[in-house]
């Protein structure tokens, strides 16, 4: 029905599945300084009112930090790789319990007390470690967490972008969509997955494997049928689609491809 860039065109059969960093937002030096451009959420609201519900958000991060990036927008999501589901109705659900991160905590802080440019973010789940700002020190980590990771069963490490993240095994976001995708108001629909990170290629994966879509944001090996070149393009095709579909919704123009 619309077809702003080369991106999939949307109607109502779909059901859009969004990863956050990288693909809605441009990557930034530190988590907490990801900048969310004005007009994005309420495009993000008019689709999710568009597609009867059915859009989420499929992040590494904890939900609570994408609420308050969108807030007030609270949306169905899968926060932490998948362990923590949000359904529509705002029923949460852990695929697994939470772990005892003992091992993987201790080694990362060990790390970053020797290592101040390194950042630990604790999450429910998992342990990240971030060396955006010390790549010099990616194998020290590596090291570091893939031997905590032994003694930590049902765990694994999951390389993410200048990040080693200690998180559950067996769950990631391909799961999440699939657990998704079988609830309303997502059932019967077709799933459209975007993101940029190897995190998102199980995503992809199950999107596709459900007769959907699946878009790599950025450059890399990926098994997605589409592409786009980054964050801006993602959110040109959003923002293009909700004003064709909710013209009189309150998306201010120009401003949210910055
Ligand atoms: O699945 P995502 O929504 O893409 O989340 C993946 C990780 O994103 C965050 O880290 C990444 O983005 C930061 C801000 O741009 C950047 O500073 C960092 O280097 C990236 O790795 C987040 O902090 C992690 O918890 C997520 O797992």
């Amino acid at each position: 029905m619309i077809a702003p860039a080369a991106l999939p065109l949307l109607d109502a059969r779909y059901a859009l599945f969004l990863d956050f960093d990288g693909t809605l937002v441009d990557i930034a030096p530190r988590p907490d300084a990801v900048r969310v451009p004005p007009g994005l959420a309420g495009a993000l609201g008019a689709l999710q009112a568009a597609l009867g519900g059915a859009l989420a958000i499929a992040t590494g991060r904890p939900l609570a930090d994408i609420d308050r990036f969108l807030a007030p927008l609270v949306l169905p999501a899968a926060g932490e790789h998948g362990a923590l589901l949000r359904f529509a109705d705002g029923r949460t659900e852990n695929l697994a319990q939470p772990p005892d991160l003992g091992p993987a905590l201790a080694a990362a802080q060990a790390l970053v007390q020797a290592h101040p440019a390194l950042l630990l973010e604790r999450k429910q789940a998992g342990v990240a470690l971030h060396y955006r700002h010390a790549p010099e020190l990616e194998a020290l980590c590596r090291a570091a967490l893939l031997q905590a990771v032994q003694a930590m069963p049902g765990m694994a490490l999951l390389e993410g972008k200048c990040v080693l993240e200690v998180k559950l095994r067996g769950i990631d976001k391909g799961r999440a969509l699939q657990a998704l995708m079988s609830t309303p108001p997502f059932a019967g629909r077709v799933p459209v997955f975007a993101g940029d990170d190897v995190t998102d290629e199980s995503a992809i994966v199950a999107a596709q494997a459900l007769g959907g879509a699946g878009i790599k944001v950025g450059a890399g090996a990926s098994a997605a049928g589409w592409r786009c070149n980054d964050p801006q393009a993602v959110r040109a095709w959003l923002l293009g689609t909700a004003r064709a579909w909710a013209p009189a919704a309150s998306i201010p123009t120009g401003a949210p491809h910055a």
